[in-house]
């Protein structure tokens, strides 16, 4: 039997409210009976079965009025905002509107203002003022079952937040750029609406302070779920966040998918489950290095893991090599992976064996798909493993991290997650070497 607890009882109680007349029963919200949350060691809380569960069975429906995303998030603001335009007709929202001092925020936003913002910018800013809105925000028990800053000590973002370099110099360098590109995202969004609210109220940094734009902009990042939305300017602000379907962890083979209509965010079982079973989503084909900086976790074994071997070749090239690969689309990004070398990488080796590769037909008929790249073969064989060891002898170097005895549980967890970088380094280079 799993302790549910008080917060996950609101919540259940808030996704099946049906207030919204405009809901027609069948795209009331529905969670399978079948279905529970559990805390999972490792990987905080996660979906289980608690029946047999049959293939392409629906397991969960959320109604777009109980998405969070810029769609909701416009609309509600415009409760407090004479900006109607920005309420989207199938929204429900309270009809009942709680004014205090954050609302007032909310009043003085413009319409340009509300839709210069990213969504990233739009959530992490309406995230934060909302949870400090307690009873008073319609989304509570959603933003009350969020996860905390705890749970994402293995994220290298939190560290640099934290200013623990000591951590992020041990990262593998490929990871660091990672990590420092996932830290511009973040402190690009927390300035722009540092900047919005500063020209708005005099105490910006109590209403938006760092660690609690950092929470919310993590659970974003974390939980978001691409969909389609009228209000999105870019792909990229194509996302929602979709109560209970986020406590689905991941795994790296699909468990369910997901269907969005006007009904709402709905989960179908890919596979039939048995009773005790964890159900899984694929978040995507991502490898340990992007789910640590994105996700805060790894996983062992992940099929998805790459190597990248950028740092090692970047320096080997001539500045007419690096034109031409620049000329056509194949600079930087060379990683193998346990199947072998990618395309991309393949055609750098070979690059780095023509002095005017322009002039070169082999590397055309390489790069065209004439020719198979054989005549290459045998020297960037040679280079690749040169490099491969080199990555092995380094990674050697840090892998008795992931075996650490630090006294503080938290850096013990942090270098051992570190150490694993190191080891998945080493396994994958050894698998491309053995096949040489
Ligand atoms: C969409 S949430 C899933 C629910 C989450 N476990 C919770 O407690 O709310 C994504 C987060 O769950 C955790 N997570 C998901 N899949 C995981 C896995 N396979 N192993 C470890 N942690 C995982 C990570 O912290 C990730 O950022």
């Amino acid at each position: 039997m799993i302790h549910l607890d008080t917060k996950l009882v609101s919540l259940l109680e808030w996704i099946h409210n049906t207030q919204d007349e405009k809901l027609k029963p069948s795209s009331y919200s529905y969670i399978s009976p079948k279905l529970e949350v559990r805390d999972v060691k490792g990987s905080g809380r996660g979906i289980y079965t608690n029946g047999h569960l049959n293939k392409s069975e629906l397991v969960i429906r959320i109604p777009p009025s109980f998405l969070l995303n810029t769609t909701t998030v416009l609309s509600h603001i415009s409760k407090y905002n004479t900006i109607a335009s920005l309420s989207t007709s199938n929204i429900y929202t309270p009809f009942e509107t709680i004014h205090d001092e954050f609302t007032k925020i909310y009043e003085s936003l413009t319409k340009e203002e509300l839709l210069d913002l990213s969504s990233f910018q739009l959530l992490g800013m309406y995230i934060t003022i909302e949870t400090q809105r307690g009873k008073s925000s319609f989304w509570k028990p959603f933003l009350d079952m969020l996860p905390s800053i705890a749970d994402f000590e293995l994220m290298p973002l939190v560290w640099q937040i934290n200013n623990q370099h000591d951590l992020l110099d041990l990262l593998p360098q490929p990871i660091r750029k990672t990590s420092e590109k996932v830290y511009t995202r973040f402190t690009s969004d927390y300035n722009t609406v540092t900047a919005l609210l500063q020209t708005k109220i005099d105490n910006t940094e109590a209403v938006l302070p760092l660690d609690q734009f950092l929470l919310a902009w993590i659970c974003i990042n974390s939980r978001c779920l691409y969909m389609n939305l009228p209000t999105s300017k870019s792909a990229s602000d194509n996302f929602t966040m979709a109560p209970y379907v986020d406590f689905l962890n991941h795994s790296p083979n699909d468990h369910c998918t997901l269907k969005i209509d006007g009904r709402g965010f709905q989960v179908f079982s890919t596979c039939a489950y048995s009773e005790n079973e964890q159900v899984y989503l694929s978040y995507g084909p991502h490898s340990n290095d992007f789910l640590l900086c994105e996700y805060g976790f790894t996983i062992s074994d992940n099929k998805w893991n790459d190597l990248d071997v950028t740092e090692y070749l970047r320096p080997l090239f001539t500045s007419e090599q690096k034109r031409f690969l620049k000329e056509h689309d194949y600079w930087g990004n060379y990683t193998v992976n346990k199947e072998g070398i990618s395309f991309r990488t393949e055609v750098a080796l070979a690059v780095l064996q023509e002095n005017t590769p322009t002039e070169s037909r082999k590397l055309m008929g390489l790069i065209n798909g004439i020719t198979d790249g054989v005549v290459f073969k045998l020297k960037s064989d040679i280079l690749l493993k040169t490099i491969l060891n080199k990555v092995i002898h380094e990674a050697e170097q840090y892998k008795h991290l992931e075996f650490n005895n630090e006294t503080d549980l938290v850096t013990r967890e942090r270098k051992k997650v570190i150490g694993g970088l190191y080891n998945d380094r080493v396994t994958i280079a050894t698998n491309v070497l053995s096949n040489l």
